[in-house]
């Protein structure tokens, strides 16, 4: 529909000089130039108004394909194994999703339909120049053809520099934002002028790269006006001589002054669309790199997505039978796992560093990848690519905060719950204790990630929304890595008093811990699981 509007919009060009034409010839004439005057108008009114249809009708095409590829690309990296997105690089992976998907729009709005129009336009010029003059329509057939290969030879290169360009981007964005955050550590280890170097050079590679596509546009837009020119003056010497009767070669054809202008004012039209295709070539290569970027994500991130399973009505029996566990394509890192937790139990996972504790917790919602074996939750299968997380309530090691109060990050763990239910769940967890009337109570404000809060009161806020979500199954991670050997002990009490409706999984290497579970599976680096009671 865009491209219909786009030659609507030429032909109304074709109105224009058809009217101009005829108007001026018939006042050279001495007649009065009515009905020229009259199709001219009729063309400025369509093409004003094809043009402008044309262009609402391509950017919501393009803001469409836009919002599609950013809401596939979220579900779908969002869900993608490994933590793709959602782990520490959120931030900046988000952003890249953002400006690489705006991209795209250049692509669908600008380079798709000026691609047609680059095809469709000069034909339509070239039969509305043919009917008039035929051999200045040959001229500029001759003339466009040599500007494929130039086309090609542009569009290739300019592709090669934008993938640089977006590269060289990338890595000054995230050379900048590591920066940044570790802004404090870096002034302590004396190394401002240091990194400010590092920071400099990625920038000077990121202005070289843009000069070189700028060079690259500004040498093809000159050739292009060369063609251009040197082919619409052909077009005007032939007009003219032949107007004024001295062209020296029979043509075979006789030319009106009417004609001659017509052609005259259309032969400019016949280069624009092809003019303007070359202005979009950079938009063609900002997407092409974009989508192979985006693409290679997909393909990198284990981006199969996870389907989540329906919520359990009650804490089931999590069974493991000869189980290895991976991430993404690599080899497992947990293998012959077998070992079985039941409601109203705690059971513990421990091992030294690396042994895959957080691996076994993370396969349950998927994040991490069941090689082989058999996960039961009670009588059903967990398969490959499947989740339990509708069912989890799961605290983390470092337990994600975000800028607000307390009470929205305790909130944020059950959408929808009431004042006093989280004010309960707060309660519970110990949270009032450092968040006392004083200081706001639950409306006290927390910094950007949670900043001046210590390790055990995050923990707290973590197991305020566990308590808030009422899950079955309750995973923990070093729950008690930051608590110290009073807040442990209370924190182990609570523990075994959420477990008498749950299905508790902790991985620790807290030996306080270990004592208070029920069952404890040892997992070791050969890879060889023991369990035990405790
Ligand atoms: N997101 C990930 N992508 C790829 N490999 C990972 C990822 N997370 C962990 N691993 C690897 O899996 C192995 C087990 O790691 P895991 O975090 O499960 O160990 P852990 O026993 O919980 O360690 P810790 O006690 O230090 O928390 C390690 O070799 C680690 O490198």
């Amino acid at each position: 529909m865009g491209l219909l509007c786009q030659l609507a919009a030429m032909a109304g060009w074709i109105a224009i000089a058809w009217g101009i034409g005829h108007g001026v010839s018939a006042m050279a004439a001495g007649r009065p130039p009515g009905m020229g005057l009259l199709v001219a108008a009729i063309g400025v009114l369509v093409r004003g108004i094809a043009a402008w249809a044309g262009d609402i009708l391509l950017a919501r095409a393009g803001q469409t394909m836009v919002n599609t590829a950013r809401a596939d690309l979220f579900e779908t990296l969002s869900n993608a194994g490994a933590g793709w997105l959602g782990g520490a690089d959120t931030g900046i992976r988000t952003a890249q999703i953002i400006d690489r998907t705006a991209k795209l729009e250049g692509y669908t709005a600008h380079w798709l339909p000026g691609m047609r129009l680059a095809v469709a336009g000069p034909v339509l010029i070239l039969i509305a120049v043919a009917t008039q003059t035929w051999l200045s329509a040959v001229l500029l057939m001759v003339s466009v053809m040599v500007l494929p290969l130039f086309i090609w030879l542009t569009a290739s290169e300019t592709a090669a520099r934008a993938r640089a360009q977006q590269a060289a981007l990338d890595s000054l964005s995230g050379a900048f934002q590591s920066r940044a955050a570790q802004s404090g550590l870096i002034r302590a280890f004396r190394g401002i002028r240091r990194e400010t170097a590092a920071l400099e050079e990625a920038s000077n590679q990121l202005r070289d790269r843009t000069m070189a596509i700028l060079r690259v546009a500004f040498l093809s837009t000159a050739v292009l006006e060369f063609f251009a020119s040197v082919s619409i003056a052909l077009v005007a010497v032939y007009i003219g001589f032949k107007l004024l009767g001295v062209f020296p070669f029979g043509t075979g054809e006789t030319l009106t002054l009417a004609e001659g202008l017509t052609a005259l004012i259309l032969a400019p039209e016949f280069f624009s669309p092809i003019r303007k295709l070359s202005s979009l070539h950079h938009d063609r290569a900002d997407a092409s790199a974009a989508a192979g970027m985006l693409s290679a994500w997909l393909d990198r991130s284990d981006a199969v997505p996870v389907k989540k399973l329906s919520p359990l009505p009650s804490a089931p029996a999590l069974i493991f039978e000869d189980v290895s566990l991976g991430w993404g394509d690599g080899s497992p890192v947990v293998s012959g796992l077998t070992f079985e937790a039941y409601p109203g139990k705690v059971t513990a996972l421990s091992g030294p560093s690396g042994s895959g504790k957080s691996t076994v917790l993370l396969a349950l919602i998927g994040r991490a990848r069941l090689v082989s074996g058999s996960v039961r939750i009670g009588a059903e299968h967990l398969n490959t690519g499947e989740s339990l997380a509708e069912s989890i309530a799961y605290i983390g090691q470092t337990p994600w905060l975000m800028e607000g109060t307390i009470r929205e990050n305790i909130a944020i763990a059950r959408p929808g719950a009431t004042d006093a239910d989280i004010a309960d769940a707060a309660r519970e967890a110990g949270i009032l204790d450092f968040a006392d009337d004083s200081r706001g109570g639950l409306d006290q404000k927390l910094a950007r990630f949670g900043a001046g809060l210590s390790g055990g009161q995050r923990q707290r806020i973590a197991l305020a929304r566990a308590l808030l979500r009422s899950a079955p199954i309750l995973l923990m991670d070093e729950p008690t890595a930051h608590l110290d050997p009073d807040a442990e002990a209370g924190f182990l009490q609570k523990m075994k008093a959420l477990a008498t409706s749950r299905t508790v999984l902790v991985a620790t290497h807290s030996d306080a811990l270990i004592r208070a579970c029920d069952t404890v599976v040892r997992l070791t680096p050969q890879n060889v699981p023991e369990v035990s009671e405790c």
